[in-house]
Formats: structure tokens, sequence, C-alpha cells
């Protein structure tokens, strides 16, 4: 038993499962049998991994997902089941040597490029670059893109919350049970955190990820209880001598000081015990009992005002007498500002009269269906909310549901290639580039530079000059005070060329990158777009073959 457990924690933390080479669209494969008829083989391709606009109406967007962009080259190959369900799926002409040409390909001839995971990075600028065998690289094109999509989108989605909230208010991810599916839950769960998330409610991402498990409890535990006879067990050990609390001379057990205080606190906060319930009070006096150290209840099952709070009050009271310190509530519905506010000036309040300091540092968790703009709004009305928990909005990116990363063919065998399109923005920067971020004397990043790659690279305190990609009189010359080169090689040679960072270090570069960026970049309401631009050299060569390839119109 205990090997099978390790295999299959071994399996896990390798990669979930389902990402594999079939995971991928019908087309790459009858796209590779086409090449592979047509002579194709030995091609010798370069694509780019790029977005075309940032998400959330935003000027920004983190890029993550290339961790386990590496752990699918890696794994790379076709297993005896896979030919075995292409056999029967693809048409019946095609040759059977195709297959045996498949079970041998791997990704031992692929280099990939890429940006550093948890980096910011922006429309157009490759994030990934792939080049080698045309049929391997084109094979890899979906798999690559829903790594790098989704796992990007909620980077991004999460470093926004983050943003509102600030640094100071703990963020826990809620979102499972509302997520696109059970993977899209754990992708969620992932990149909540690395975006700035400080925890997920969901077990399996802790367990995969070494993420901070968080939570609370639902309302089903309070409306479990009806009266106070639903209590089974009464009395607590005390935290310091060990000894059950009912021996020592006060308090007796949790349900007696409990009603106790229930009676003391309802004076002080003018609300009658007559009004809370008793149900409530049972269930929460349970859940400190199964959890004294850690008792975080949800007090707005009946009316936060009128029971929860009392209640609440009450049985943390108890168990200092018993010492230990409560951590605090949750309110999951009505006026988070106003409750919140409500909330720490009646632990103040408790908490003075009682001589208990630390009440007035109870830790208010809020919840129910939070977005950017609640907390934004909330922030405006002023609230006292430490902890915010962020399901349905956060995971799955209602307010936008997909970055359009794309993957797009820029040159083969040494000859660059360009998709041309009515719509500017959609033609594609030819050629094998290099990317560079130009960064001013104040830190800031101030553009970044895309150029071919048989260009010098862009020299610190000498001018460079800065083209828009598509408009001619969109120019400006740069002198950067730092260059950053964007592009390190992570695959190489069949192998991963740079050790995998703990998520934790992907989580810091995510806030490390944000800083570089200027406040008015990441504002939320009309941000200032970053630029990006391309070499003179480059911008030369992007219009000639543009001119290339157009064909000239006739009028008649
Ligand atoms: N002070 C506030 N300012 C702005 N938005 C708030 C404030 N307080 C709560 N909200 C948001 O308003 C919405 C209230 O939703 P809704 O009316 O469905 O909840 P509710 O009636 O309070 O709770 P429930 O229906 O779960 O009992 C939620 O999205 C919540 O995050
Ligand atoms: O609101 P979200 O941002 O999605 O956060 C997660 C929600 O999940 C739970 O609700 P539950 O499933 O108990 O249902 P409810 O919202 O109807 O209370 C919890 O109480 C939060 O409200
Ligand atoms: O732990 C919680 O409070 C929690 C977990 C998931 C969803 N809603 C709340
Ligand atoms: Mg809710």
């Amino acid at each position: 038993m205990s090997s099978e457990i390790s295999i299959a924690d071994k399996q896990m933390a390798r990669q979930n499962g389902i990402v594999q080479p079939l995971l991928t669209d019908l087309y790459q494969i009858t796209m590779a049998y086409a090449y592979w008829k047509s002579g194709k083989v030995n091609d010798v391709a370069v694509f780019d991994l790029f977005f075309r606009t940032n998400p959330f109406q935003g000027e920004f967007t983190i890029f993550a997902g290339l961790e386990e962009c590496m752990k699918f080259l890696e794994n790379f190959h076709y297993s005896n089941s896979d030919i075995k369900y292409l056999k029967q799926t693809l048409p019946e002409n095609i040759e059977p040597e195709f297959y045996l040409y498949l079970k041998e390909l791997t990704c031992k001839d692929i280099i990939v490029s890429a940006i550093e995971e948890g980096s910011v990075v922006f429309p157009r600028v490759p994030l990934l670059r792939v080049e080698g065998p045309l049929i391997v690289a084109q094979l890899l094109e979906t798999t690559l893109l829903t790594l790098v999509n989704f796992a990007s989108l909620m980077a991004t989605n999460a470093a926004r919350y983050r943003m509102v909230a600030g640094k100071n208010v703990s963020l826990l991810e809620f979102g499972l049970r509302r997520a696109q599916g059970p993977d899209g839950g754990l992708s969620a769960s992932k990149y909540a955190y690395i975006g700035g998330f400080d925890g997920t409610s969901n077990v399996l991402a802790g367990k995969m990820f070494n993420i901070p498990v968080k939570g609370t409890h639902a309302h089903s535990f309070v409306t479990s209880f009806s009266t106070l006879d639903d209590i089974h067990r009464v009395t607590l050990t005390h935290a310091q001598t060990r000894e059950p609390c009912n021996l020592l001379e006060s308090p007796c057990n949790l349900l007696e000081s409990a009603m106790e205080w229930r009676s003391r606190v309802s004076t002080v906060i003018d609300v009658s015990t007559e009004e809370s319930s008793d149900g409530e009070l049972a269930a929460l006096i349970s859940y400190a009992i199964a959890f004294p150290t850690g008792f975080l209840a949800l007090v707005d099952t009946y009316d936060v005002k009128r029971s929860g709070l009392l209640n609440f009050c009450a049985v943390a009271l108890a168990l200092n007498d018993c010492g230990y310190r409560a951590v605090g509530i949750r309110i999951d519905s009505g006026d988070l500002a106003y409750l919140s506010v409500l909330a720490r000036e009646t632990f103040e309040k408790v908490g003075e009269t009682f001589n208990v300091p630390w009440f007035a540092k109870l830790t208010i968790v809020a919840s129910n269906d939070i977005n950017e703009e609640t907390i934004l709004s909330l922030n405006e009305q002023g609230h006292k909310i430490d902890c915010f928990g962020i399901g349905t909005h956060l995971v799955t990116c209602q307010r936008q549901p997909a970055l359009g990363c794309v993957y797009k063919l820029v040159e083969i065998n040494g000859q660059p290639r360009i998709k041309l399109s009515q719509d500017v923005g959609k033609v594609t920067i030819p050629g094998h580039k290099e990317a560079y971020r130009l960064f001013g004397a104040d830190g800031h990043a101030l553009i970044d530079l895309l150029q071919r790659s048989s260009e010098p690279a862009p020299v610190v305190g000498q001018k460079v000059l800065c083209r828009h990609p598509f408009q001619e009189s969109k120019r400006a010359y740069v002198i950067p005070s730092y260059v950053e080169h964007l592009y390190k090689i992570c695959w190489k040679d069949g192998r991963v060329c740079t050790a995998p960072k703990p998520l934790s270090k992907v989580r810091e570069r995510v806030q490390s990158s944000l800083r570089t960026l200027r406040q008015d970049i990441k504002r939320n309401l009309n941000p200032t777009p970053y630029k990006v631009a391309v070499s003179d050299d480059l911008y030369n060569f992007i219009h000639d073959l543009w001119l290339q390839n157009a064909p000239i119109g006739e009028l008649s």
C-alpha cells in the first residue's frame, strides 16, 4: 500500500496525467502526416508563442505555465495505446510507416527559449520561441497553448486582485467548487498562488504544489445544530496546563462558560441574548472544541449583528479562559464594509471591557462573490477586512475568460514567414528574433524591443532607435540604463536547461517584476499602454516581406 502511494505521489509531482501528446487538436496530427507525406521530415521551423492584447482591460500580463511546458516536453512520446487509438481514428489510407515514425518522436531536437516564468509580459513579444523539426514543433502547438493561456490569465487575474487588495490583506482562493472542472480548479489554485494569493482551500493543490491550504467552515456546520442539547462534548484541556478546564476554579466547561460570557457581552454590545441563536452557539462551541487553536467562525448564518458576533465573542472569551486565542470570523453575506467595521468595533469594545487586548486584532475574513471592483469599492468605503476568500470571479476569470495566446510559424529552413491580415494587429512579426527590455535611470522598464537575432544587442548608455512595428511615424530614441535579454534557453538536447524554481520563487518574481512597471501602466482605470517596439532593421525586414507577400489588387 505504501509503495503504491509513493508511486502515485511521484507521478503527481511530475505532471497532471492528462497532459500528454494526445491532449491536442486533431489537426496537429493530420498536418503531421501531410508534412511527412510531402517530404518535410527534415524541415526546420521557428514558432513564436505570443498574445495580442492584455486581459482585463489592463496593460500588463503575467507569464506563467513554463514549468509545465518543460515537463510536457520531457515526457513527450506516443504510447502504444496512443498509436493504437490513432490507427483506429485516422483514415485507413495512412501509411503504417507514419505510425512507426510517430512512435519514435521525442523533443530531443527541439530548442525552447523563453521569458522567465512570473515576469510581466506584453503583447506581440513572444513568450516562448520553439525551434526544431517542423513536424515536432507543430505537434506541440495546442498543448503548449493550453498550458500557457489559462496559467497566464489566472496569474494575471490573481496579481490584479493582489494589487487592489494591497500587501497587508491576506488573499485566499476558494474557487474549486465553481471552477471550470477539476483541472481548471487545480490550475486556478496553482496560478492564483503564483499571482500573489496566500493560500487555497483546494487540498489536492496543496499536496501537489506545496501551496498553503487554509479554510474556515460552511453554513451547513452551523445549521446542523438546532439547540444547545446538540452539543456532544463540552470540556477542553487547558492550553498551558493540559488539565481539564473544568478542574480549574474558573472557567468550567466551555458551554457554561460561553453561556455566561454571552450574557456579559450582550450588555456591552447592546444585543439581547434572546435574539441570538442557540443552534449557532452550539455549533460554534463544538467547532471550538474541535479546533481550539484555530477557531475561525462563520457568523452570518442568521444575523451577524444580532446573533453571530455575540455567539462568537462568547465562545472566544470562553476559549480565552482555557488559554486559547480565537482566530477570528468570516462574513459571507450582507454589506461587507459595514459588517466588518461593526465587527471590529465590537471586538475593540469587548476586548477593552474585559481586558483582553488581542481581541481587537481578531481576523475578519470576508467572502461572497468578491471581484476587483468589490475590493476597490470596499477600499473606498473603508473596511476592516483582513482577509478575502475569493472563488468564482477569480478562478473562472469571469471578466475575461481567455487570453488569446497564439503559436505562429515565423521561419522555415532559414526563410522568414509572415502571416498577413486585414487587421494589422494580427500580422505576425517574421523571423528568428530576440527580445530586450530597456530600463530607464529610475529602474523602471521603458520599452520592450524586438530585434532580428543577427543584430547586436542594445548597449547600456547607447542610443537605440525603437519603432512601432506597423506605424511608420511612431519612433523614439531610447538610451537604456540597463538592458535585460528576455530569453533564456530552457530546453535543449532533450533536457530542461534551467533548474525548476519552487513556486514561492516564481511568486516572488511576479511581485519584483511588477515593481519595475510604472504605476500608470498598472492602474485599474484606463492604464497607460507599455511600449513594445522593433528595431529599425526588423521594421524594414517586416515591411519588405509584407510587400513581397501582399498580392497587388487589380481594379476594373
Ligand atoms: N459594501 C459593499 N460594497 C460593495 N459591494 C459589496 C459590499 N458588501 C457586499 N458587496 C458585494 O455585493 C454583493 C451582494 O450580493 P448578494 O446581494 O447576492 O449577497 P447577499 O444578499 O448579501 O448574500 P446572500 O444572498 O449570500 O445571503 C456581493 O457580490 C458582495 O461581494
Ligand atoms: O463567492 P465566491 O467568490 O465564489 O467564494 C466562494 C463561496 O463559496 C462558498 O459559498 P457556498 O458554496 O457555500 O454558497 P453560497 O455562495 O450560496 O453561500 C463561500 O461561502 C463563498 O461564498
Ligand atoms: O474555507 C472556507 O471558508 C471556504 C472554502 C471554500 C469555499 N468557500 C469557503
Ligand atoms: Mg457565497
